[in-house]
């Protein structure tokens, strides 16, 4: 038996950090999309547990019992094995949740691979913040640390391109710069009717992890200022923690063109367009 698992990239349309808590965790609103960009998993019946790890983004990826593959692996406790593929197309310490949607898929794919119960939601909270949201993706609106998953109102259709300059940006290190940790959630959601209401709307919001993103990467100026600039674009925002950020587009056709410009100016930059996705 062969079970194949897509790990989505994450992306934080919005991100307000609005508290903190004793432990340091921040409190966050953030309405949450996925897109048709990722990983993939293949995961299969084995005697003993692995994972081996290829594809364009797999350089520095740990192998061992670092990757969150394997750590989610280890939430099922002992029991039987399976030979885990992990095809890495998205960049690591990126801010598009890479590793906590590997973490998700692996999740989903062992549990169908052995006919098991997911662990339960303080088990998978403990692999990383961003891992309940990826455990079904699509959109959302998320609060607390990252647990709280709440409904969000249907999108419209929209574009998306992805881009990242090359710099790892660890998170920590982000919410560590914070100046102010108790901003303003975001208001009630509205119903977009259209690709440029959402923007619009959007326009409106915040990542409030931008500006200590920034200081740590100032690369991450210039890429949203070339997004910005990119033919048919409605919006330019960071997602997570960074450096990846996203252009919204009125289509997909429309982010795979201001894609295509991009990666010949930028040859250096990890460029991809796709649209919203969900499970
Ligand atoms: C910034 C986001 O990407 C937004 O979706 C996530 O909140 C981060 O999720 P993540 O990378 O899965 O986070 P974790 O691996 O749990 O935490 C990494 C580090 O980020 C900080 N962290 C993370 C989430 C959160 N709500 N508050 C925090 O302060 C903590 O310093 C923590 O040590
Ligand atoms: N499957 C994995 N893929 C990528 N990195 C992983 C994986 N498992 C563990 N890691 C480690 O996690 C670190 C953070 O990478 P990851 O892509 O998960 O985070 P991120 O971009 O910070 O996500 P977020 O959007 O939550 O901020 C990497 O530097 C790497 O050492």
């Amino acid at each position: 038996m062969t079970v194949e698992a897509f790990a989505p990239a994450k992306i934080n349309l919005t991100l307000h950090v609005t508290g903190q808590r004793a432990d340091g965790y921040h409190l966050l609103d953030s309405l949450v999309v996925f897109a048709d960009i990722g990983d993939r998993l293949t995961l299969e019946r084995a005697e003993d547990l692995s994972l081996s790890v290829s594809g364009p983004r797999a350089g520095g990826v740990p192998v061992d019992g670092r990757n969150l593959v394997l750590k989610a692996a280890a939430l099922f406790g002992p029991g039987p094995g399976a030979a885990i593929r992990l095809d890495k197309r998205l960049p690591a310490a990126a801010g598009i949740g890479g590793g906590s949607s590997d973490a998700a898929a692996a999740l989903r794919g062992l549990a169908a691979l052995w006919g098991r119960d997911l662990p339960g939601p303080e088990a998978v909270l403990s692999l990383g913040a961003d891992v309940p949201v990826c455990l079904a993706p699509g959109p959302v609106r998320m609060r607390g640390v990252g647990e709280e998953i709440l409904p969000a109102p249907a999108l419209p259709d929209f574009g998306l391109m992805l881009v990242n300059p090359g710099v790892e940006v660890p998170t920590p290190a982000v919410f560590k710069g914070l100046v102010r940790k108790d901003n303003a959630p975001m208001p009630d959601l509205p119903n977009w009717t259209s690709a440029a209401v959402l923007a619009e709307w959007l326009a409106g919001q915040r990542n409030d992890l931008e500006p200590p993103a920034r200081a740590e990467a100032p690369v991450i100026g210039e890429v949203l200022a070339a997004i910005a600039a990119s033919p048919g674009c409605l919006l330019a925002r960071m997602s997570g923690s960074g450096a990846t950020c996203f252009g919204i587009y009125p289509g997909r056709a429309a982010a795979e063109h201001a894609a295509i410009l991009l990666r010949e100016s930028r040859p250096g930059w990890w460029v991809e367009a796709g649209a919203p996705y969900t499970l």
